[in-house]
Order: C-alpha cells, then sequence, then structure tokens
C-alpha cells in the first residue's frame, strides 16, 4: 500500500501531472488516497435548494443603502456576490483564459512550478491542499502566487499567465479599498490611515485552482470545508458551479451560483477577529463534478504578515464589549493554517478567547 502511495506522489509531483493528469487517464475508479470520510461526501450534505447568498449592485459604492446592504451580508452571511462592481468583463475572461492555459501545460513544463521544485517559495503548485498533512485527498491542482510587488510578479510568476493576473490585481484595487472603506464604516470606524491599510490589506495572494472532471464525485471534494485566513476574498469563478457555503442557521449548505460577471466576496478568519465577531468567516466548500472541469481564482486580500492582528480597539470601545480572540502575528496565524488539513472553522481555535 505504502508503495503505491510512493507511486502516487511520484506521478501526481515528481512527474507534474498533478490530479488533472489522473483525470485524464478515465480511471473508472478513484485511488484509494482520495477517498473522503463518509462525514465529508456530497450525499451527506444538507442543501438549502431555496436559499441564496445576497447578490449587491455596487455602481455607487457612496449609496448608503449598498452600504447597508453590504455590511449586513457581511455580518449574517459572511459571503455575497457583487455586480457592476467595474472589473472589466475582459479583464476577467483574460485572467479564466490564462488559468486555462496555464494548466494546458505539458508536465515537464509544470514540474518545475512544484513546490518541491519551484526556486522561489512566492510561486509554488500544489495538488490537494497539503497532501503531507491529509488522510484524505483533494480532487483539485492550485498554482499559489504570493504578491509583493509587480517587479517581483514580472521576475517570478510563470509568464503564460502573469500579464493577466496583474492586471486583474489592479483592476480589482478600486473594489478592494472601496469594500474596505464601507465595512469599517460599518465598524464605525470613518477614516483609514496608512497603518491601517497595511494592517488590514498589506499582502495579497492569489491562487488559480483547477478541479479537473472527476471519476467518483460523491466519494471525494474538491476542497474539504475550511473558512479562509483572509481580511476577505475575492472570488472568480467560471461557468460549472459546486462551491457551497455554510447558512446562517449553521446546520444546511447553499450553492453559490456562477453569475456571468460577478464577483464573490467572503469575509476571512482575519476580519471576523479584528470586528471582534461581527463580521462573519464562513465555512465553504467545492464539490467535485463528474462531468466537466471547473476553474476558480480566489485573490486573498491579507494582514501584512509582520502585523499583529486583534479585536480592533475602535471595535471593542463602541461596542462595550470583551475582546473574544487573542492578539496574534499574522504569519503565526497563518502558518497554523498551513500545517494542518482543512479543518472547518478550526483555525479560529488558534486564538480564541
Ligand atoms: O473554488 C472555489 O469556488 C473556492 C475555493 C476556495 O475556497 C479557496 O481556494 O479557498
Ligand atoms: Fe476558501
Amino acid at each position: 500500500m505504502a508503495h503505491e502511495t510512493e507511486d502516487l506522489t511520484s506521478f501526481l509531483i515528481e512527474s507534474g501531472h498533478g490530479v488533472k493528469g489522473l483525470s485524464e487517464m478515465e480511471l473508472k475508479d478513484l485511488p484509494k488516497e482520495y477517498l473522503q470520510p463518509q462525514s465529508e461526501r456530497p450525499s451527506n450534505i444538507k442543501i438549502m435548494e431555496e436559499a441564496s447568498i445576497p447578490i449587491i449592485d455596487v455602481s455607487n459604492w457612496d449609496d448608503q443603502a449598498v452600504l447597508k446592504s453590504l455590511c449586513d451580508a457581511a455580518q449574517k452571511w459572511g459571503f455575497f456576490q457583487i455586480i457592476n462592481h467595474g472589473v472589466p468583463l475582459e479583464v476577467l475572461e483574460n485572467v479564466k483564459r490564462a488559468t486555462l492555459v496555464l494548466f494546458a501545460m505539458a508536465p515537464e513544463d509544470k514540474r518545475n512550478y512544484f513546490k518541491e521544485n519551484s526556486p522561489s517559495n512566492h510561486v509554488r503548485l500544489s495538488t490537494s491542499f497539503i497532501p503531507e498533512v491529509e488522510n484524505a485527498l483533494e480532487w483539485k491542482d492550485y498554482l499559489s502566487l504570493f504578491y509583493v510587488s509587480d517587479d517581483e510578479a514580472l521576475a517570478l510568476w510563470p509568464t503564460i499567465c502573469r500579464d493577466q493576473l496583474l492586471d486583474y490585481m489592479n483592476k480589482c484595487q478600486v473594489v478592494i479599498k472601496s469594500l474596505l472603506q464601507v465595512l469599517l464604516k460599518g465598524l464605525n470606524i470613518q477614516e483609514i490611515n496608512e497603518e491601517k491599510w497595511s494592517l488590514l490589506s498589506g499582502s495579497k495572494r492569489i491562487n488559480l485552482n483547477f478541479y479537473p472532471k472527476c471519476p467518483k464525485p460523491g466519494l471525494t471534494v474538491g476542497v474539504g470545508r475550511h473558512s479562509d485566513v483572509s481580511t476577505f476574498t475575492i472570488l472568480l469563478q467560471d461557468d460549472i458551479g459546486g462551491l457551497y457555503v455554510r447558512a446562517p442557521d449553521g446546520e444546511g449548505w447553499v450553492h453559490v451560483p456562477p453569475i456571468p460577471g460577478a464577483l464573490v466576496i467572503n469575509i476571512g478568519d482575519a476580519l471576523q477577529i479584528m470586528s471582534n465577531g461581527k463580521y462573519k468567516s464562513i465555512e465553504h466548500r467545492v464539490i467535485a463534478n463528474g462531468s466537466k472541469d471547473r476553474i476558480s481564482i480566489p485573490l486573498f486580500v491579507n494582514p501584512k504578515p509582520s502585523k499583529m492582528i486583534g479585536p480592533l480597539k475602535e471595535v471593542l470601545v463602541e461596542s462595550d464589549e470583551e475582546p473574544k480572540y487573542k492578539e496574534v502575528l499574522y504569519s503565526d496565524y497563518t502558518l497554523y493554517f498551513y500545517r494542518k488539513a482543512h479543518d472547518g472553522k478550526g483555525t479560529l481555535d488558534f486564538v480564541k478567547i
């Protein structure tokens, strides 16, 4: 058995095929490493067909009604979609196309980007989430790019997708800034100084997720239950669907339907912590697809790694509440997340009081 697993690792990583390579073999059965425990399989989740996350038109960020919808959605759902956000459709299409082109590269070219071979920790191709620590693998490959500067990205990121990604990230800046301003106004913070910008959005990571067609989607997952460790995440998805988020009742799961041109926003753990629990970082998962490949591109807007994060003092004063979370160095928080398999909202236990 151990021997078979070694062969699988060699095929996935050393030869650069990833799970996409497995998918292309048209296997009838899943390798046993991908079999998820019963409790995590899609047949065991309660899907709330009638519910849906809010869809918010943000053509006027200054409108009080828009502000209220965004802040209410961040409190109740932690997930919403925005439309008329100003990022041109063409830019979104270019990013999706570039993602497909990257994953269509030959395995011998892709293998150089696998984290085991990549010359920089800021460019890492992986399969599953963290195969070293997972009891069951996830049916997904992804390229993860840490953003430091345009110059570094131009030097290190794969040339096949870097210009499209940088253009997209650049065009998303208005969304990032406007959303942060609105969400902080909802916490009664009217002014954001340099220090706060860097606390809330001082680093970025963009992932290109590829979920190949899966022979037995009922037995595995695309991504297991988790919450993001970001301040918030801007997710661009294609038209396949498969992302589910935990409903406010805590029981059921709600599908996030693809809407052409929309961006999905979700609150991450860092903002849940900084807002002392007012804004919710919601658990989500992706189900594998039996007939089609799917891609998604999350842009994680994160605190600067060297910052201490904790409930903001303005929030504590305004609400007269005790802090629910300890102060933690943001890089320690993310390190904790990246050392374990996906475990729902388990990362927050690291800082809960
Ligand atoms: O593929 C998706 O829709 C979501 C992916 C996700 O949750 C993540 O990469 O953190
Ligand atoms: Fe996520």
